[in-house]
């Protein structure tokens, strides 16, 4: 029988990825297999052939449980993958074919990762770095970079920094600067994105420096010979690539800054490789079993991933954490899989073609890292300032464009009178459409932060129960594989059902947020083009001015109708000021809840671990078990603040009678008491209810000249995501043991559903 492995192509194309910008999209990783030439020295005798440029054909006898007869004929086995290489294909084309649609997804702004994987000499490094007359990989994206840097327009800014490292020993070394020693690994501040701690970041934007920093690296990187592989390099070796544009668009009469930032990481695994066939002892045996170690690690979390895992393991080697990204995150991702054709090395070459069939069952969620700076601060700022140079202009036609004392109009006075109403019934619309705008951009921003909010709130969950992060609530539904990972009883089938619904739920308001956006970007061009309207219907009134103004009175008059719209824009600043902070707040306010949850995760990932050890009676180090009572430490300490600082009955916040604190999160809406915030920001819950981000308090006498506020469309019930998406029901026959308050942890006699 022959067997196929599933996998199809994983692109979706760079314009239709560059159109949707805001909305995470599911992709497949991309797997590439390459067969390399055989090497002088080897048995001719091949077992691998590239069949198309899809399949590749194993031939080995199938180990399968009582398939004698195949056992006996060694029926061959084919793989299908996105892309097959055969042993002829040029540098050239494995760039082609797997990372140069990649660079102009980072141009616009998508993480992407390139890795060889395949074992000891199967040509990993000759893909990745390739030699001077046949460069690799790294060499061939970093160029086609700065090509197309070079073309981009002028008003963008473009940055490029690069560095290399190497894993060796489960030890990081900067390539590029190796006299730093070794470098830690740390999560960021955000817990997102994994640091190296003093890792050099060279910035350039020269081809040739590229290529002197590569080379440079390259031979600070650990190589040895083996058996296997006379150039074997004995770590894994990860070149990372930031590019940074920062574009100034011309919006109307206003600036604009897009930041786009994208990661491109390439990485050169070192190869997996058996004692017996590579011979090694004494120190490389040693680097062997890091080395196999760190890639079993992998394989662990390609295995979880790939079969719908609810919890995938990536602390077990630096190199899965500094993966982990590329294989369940925010990344599109390539493995470009490497074989021998040789017979002799049909086995490793079978391990590497399973991985890579695996590997093709994993998605990730990519977005693009596109964001506005300044946005509505600057906005702000340039409405405040238009109004401005309108007096600054009025003013300077008074006094400087007089009419000649000898001209008189008999009727001057009536008409200057109406031209007066008219100025001033037209400041006053500006005004209020002004007004109108900046309220719709505080409304924006509000949806902005909701769809973000539900966009976490979902991808938590997803995270949390191990399922894809699907595009729409249609397509949702359990993984397959997933039943084999954990047994299912009852209350966890009523769960599941549950929280399908509360998913389906923060989909479908996830959804009512984005067409309140739409609409309320409908809303706001109408209002530019009316303003736009407005101004021109004033300037034609300025231009009349100089010619109608007769005496001094007159003059003194306006000049004091100007003063007043002065204060007004005055005030109209302050206002804007005010919600620029309370927008700060907000988003403050937002990090704080996810801080909190990252932490609660911890808190529970802890927990189990040492149930798990309790349960297996495992001795702890005693550095560990030291850890252990310094976290514990803490989490009194924090629990005692926060009862302390915590008004139970109105901040949501769940306490049970000595049981300490429950993991159910309350609703968004009640983990931001507006009372909670300072007087100065305070508003009335009734604003709060209808809109995301209050509107500017209008008072009485102030609404007649700006005009009716504009009324948030959308209802608090739309905004706020239901409590169930962002909690997961602990069935109760699996609940946690928690750790007792005399420091020891309970035991599960003491802490099991029953008692609890
Ligand atoms: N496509 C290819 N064409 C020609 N020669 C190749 C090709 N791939 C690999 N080789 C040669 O095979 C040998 C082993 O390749 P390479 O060092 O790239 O393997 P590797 O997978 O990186 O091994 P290790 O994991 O031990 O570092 C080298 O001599 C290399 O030049």
């Amino acid at each position: 029988m022959t067997q196929y492995s599933s996998g199809s192509g994983s692109s979706t194309n760079s314009n239709e990825l560059d159109d949707r910008v805001s909305r995470p999209i599911e992709e497949k990783l991309m797997v590439a297999v390459r067969i390399r030439p055989l090497v002088p020295d080897e048995s001719p005798n091949r077992a691998l052939h590239a069949v198309s440029n899809k399949i590749v054909l194993l031939e080995d006898a199938d180990t399968e449980k009582g398939d004698i007869l195949r056992q006996k004929r060694g029926i061959p086995k084919q793989y299908l993958y996105d892309i097959v290489f055969g042993e002829d294909s040029t540098q050239e084309a494995v760039y082609e074919g797997t990372t140069k649609p990649l660079i102009q997804d980072v141009l616009h702004g998508y993480n992407a990762t390139v890795f060889a994987y395949g074992a000891t000499g199967a040509g990993k490094t000759h893909t990745m770095v390739g030699s001077p007359t046949e460069p690799g990989i790294m060499v061939r994206a970093l160029n086609d970079i700065f090509l197309a840097a070079g073309e981009l327009p002028e008003n963008v800014e473009f940055t490029v920094t690069m560095s290399y490292m190497e894993i060796y020993n489960e030890n990081i070394r900067d390539l590029l600067n190796p006299s730093t020693g070794y470098l830690e690994l740390r999560d960021d501040a955000r817990g997102r994105n994994i640091q190296v701690i003093g890792l050099t970041e060279f910035s350039t934007n020269s081809t040739e420096e590229v290529m002197q920093l590569l080379h440079k690296g390259n031979k600070a990187r650990t190589v040895e010979p083996t058996a296997a592989n006379k150039t074997s390099s004995r770590s894994h070796a990860l070149l990372s690539v930031t590019v940074k544009q920062s574009e100034q668009m011309q919006e109307g009469e206003r600036m604009r800054t897009r930041l786009k930032r994208a990661r491109l990481f390439m990485i050169d695994l070192a190869g997996s490789e058996r004692a017996k066939q590579t011979k090694n002892h004494g120190k490389r045996l040693q680097e062997g079993a890091h080395i196999n170690r760190s890639l079993l690690a992998l394989g662990n979390c390609i295995n979880a991933l790939s079969a719908g895992a609810r919890y995938v393991n990536y602390r077990d080697s630096k190199l899965t954490r500094l993966l982990k990204e590329a294989l369940s995150g925010n990344c599109r991702t390539v493995m470009i899989a490497h074989v021998s054709p040789a017979g002799v090395h049909k086995d490793e070459s079978r391990n590497t073609l399973i991985y890579a069939d695996r590997a093709n069952k994993i998605s990730n969620k990519v977005e693009r890292n596109v964001f506005d700076v300044n946005y509505h601060v600057s906005q702000y700022r340039n409405i405040i300032s238009d109004l401005k140079n309108e007096i600054s202009r009025l003013r300077n036609k008074m006094t400087d464009e007089r009419p000649p004392f000898t001209e008189t109009f008999a009727d001057g006075s009536s008409n200057l009178k109406s031209l007066r109403e008219k100025i001033v019934s037209t400041f006053r619309e500006q005004m209020r459409l002004r007004r109108k705008l900046m309220e719709l951009d505080s409304h924006l921003l509000g949806l902005n932060m909701a769809a973000e909010q539900q966009h976490s709130i979902i991808s938590q969950w997803e995270s949390s129960n191990n399922k894809l992060y699907k595009g729409s609530r249609e397509s949702m539904g359990r993984r397959p594989g997933t039943e084999n990972v954990e047994e299912f009883d009852d209350r966890d089938l009523i769960d599941e059902v549950e929280e399908d619904a509360a998913m389906q739920q923060a989909w479908a308001e996830l959804a009512e947020i984005n067409r309140e956006q739409e609409r309320y970007t409908e809303l706001r061009a109408s209002a530019e083009r009316e303003l736009e309207a407005c101004r021109q219907r004033s300037a034609a009134l300025e231009d009349e001015l100089p010619s109608r103004i007769n005496s001094d009175e007159e003059r003194e008059l306006l000049a004091l109708m100007l003063r007043v719209h002065e204060l007004e824009a005055d005030k109209m600043m302050l206002q804007s000021e005010r919600l620029v902070k309370q927008h700060e707040l907000r988003r403050r306010e937002l990090l704080i809840l996810r801080y909190d949850r990252q932490r609660q995760i911890s808190d529970e990932i802890i927990t189990r671990q040492r149930q798990l050890m309790e349960d297996g009676r495992i001795i702890l180090p005693a550095d560990l078990q030291d850890l252990y009572s310094m976290y514990q430490r803490e989490i009194h300490a924090a629990a005692y603040t926060d009862s302390n600082l915590i008004d139970v009955s109105s901040s949501g916040y769940n306490y049970s009678s000595g049981s300490g604190f429950i993991r159910k999160l309350p609703p968004i809406s009640s983990r931001f008491p507006y009372e909670n915030l300072t007087n100065d920001f305070r508003m009335t819950k009734s604003d709060w209810e209808q809109s995301p981000l209050p509107p500017i308090p209008e008072p009485a006498d102030v609404e007649q000249v700006m005009g009716p506020a504009v009324h948030p469309l959308v209802s608090p019930a739309v905004l706020f995501p239901p409590i169930s998406a962002v909690t997961r029901k602990i069935p109760r026959n699996k609940i946690l043991r928690r750790i007792s308050s005399d420091g020891n942890m309970s035991s599960g006699r003491h802490f099991d559903a029953n008692n609890t």
